[in-house]
């Protein structure tokens, strides 16, 4: 193929404005407020340059266009990121896109975690939610709208155990023992009651970390108003199961959980490449 056409599928009308041309409005179903997206246009008064200033600076040295978003380029494509404030119609309000008056776009794709995030980053609820229902990032949860929050995902209390007689550990994990627990029932409401001390707890989500994605967790911030912490690890990327943690009840006057209580919220990062995932004696563990 030597050549090949684009048709515009809008305008940019004026700051932050696309107009959808009529024929290409039902390309917008599913686009709503809120959303980001890719925003692909072309710079229609530049002209075609293959080694360019940088930032039109006549003073930088001459680079090759590939390394560098001047929009002098060989097929003049120009791509934002944007945030959607409003759609009107075949109108879609946005913020932050860097195109001048009449340039057409060709195109409107959404910003997907995915695909566009190559570098670390902690994942927003939307991305949790996609992560969730595309690839079982978090199952056996008991209520979504709940547990799901702003950057991070709340677990809750399946069963608390008091920590049975002395851990050993080495460096091969040779000699490692870790100790026995006796599970502490709940009562006849689904309650427990925790004296000061120490305590394991396992979690009731299975957790499924793919290999580009790890995890931490810090205590809900009510546990530590209460004079209790959760004491967490860390998640590696690749590990499957339903974790277990450490309570820690500092409060002479106890602490009294109820069965599904969420005590401690993982935030999950998206590390900078895919990794050798987790294949030690945890995988899977708990399921
Ligand atoms: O508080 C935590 C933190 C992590 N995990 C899970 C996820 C993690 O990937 C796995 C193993 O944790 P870690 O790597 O810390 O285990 P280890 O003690 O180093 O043992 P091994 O290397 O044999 O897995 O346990 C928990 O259950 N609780």
């Amino acid at each position: 193929m030597s050549s090949f056409e684009l048709k515009p599928i809008g305008y940019v009308r004026k700051k932050d404005e696309i107009e959808i041309l009529e024929e290409f409005i039902p390309a917008m179903d599913g686009l709503s407020e809120g959303m980001l997206i890719w925003v692909l246009y072309i710079f229609h008064l530049s002209t075609e340059k293959i080694r360019v200033h940088p930032k039109g600076d006549t003073r930088k040295p001459l680079r090759g266009v590939f390394s560098t978003r001047s929009p002098y380029r060989i097929n003049k494509i120009g791509l934002s990121a944007v945030k959607i404030r409003k759609i009107e119609k075949n109108i879609i309000k946005v913020d932050g896109l860097d195109a001048l008056e009449n340039s057409p776009v060709v195109d409107i794709k959404p910003f997907a975690e995915v695909y566009d995030v190559p570098y670390g980053s902690v994942l927003s609820a939307e991305d949790i939610l996609k992560r969730i229902r595309n690839e079982n990032l978090i199952t056996d949860y008991i209520d979504l709208e709940t547990q799901i929050q702003p950057n991070g995902f709340d677990c809750t209390l399946k069963k608390v155990s008091r920590i049975k007689g002395m851990g050993r550990i080495d460096f091969d994990n040779s000699e490692r023992v870790i100790p026995e627990t006796l599970e502490i029932e709940f009562d006849e409401n689904g309650w427990v009651f925790l004296e000061k001390g120490v305590y394991r707890a396992t979690l009731n989500e299975i957790v499924s970390l793919s290999e580009d994605i790890m995890a931490f967790a810090r205590p809900r911030s009510t546990l530590i108003r209460s004079g209790a912490n959760v004491l967490t690890a860390v998640w590696d990327a690749g590990y499957r199961g339903r974790s277990e943690v450490g309570i820690v009840v500092y409060n002479s006057e106890g602490i009294m959980l109820k069965k599904d209580a969420r005590i401690v919220q993982l935030v999950f990062i998206k590390l900078t490449e895919r990794t050798k995932p987790y294949n030690g004696v945890y995988l899977n563990e708990n399921i």
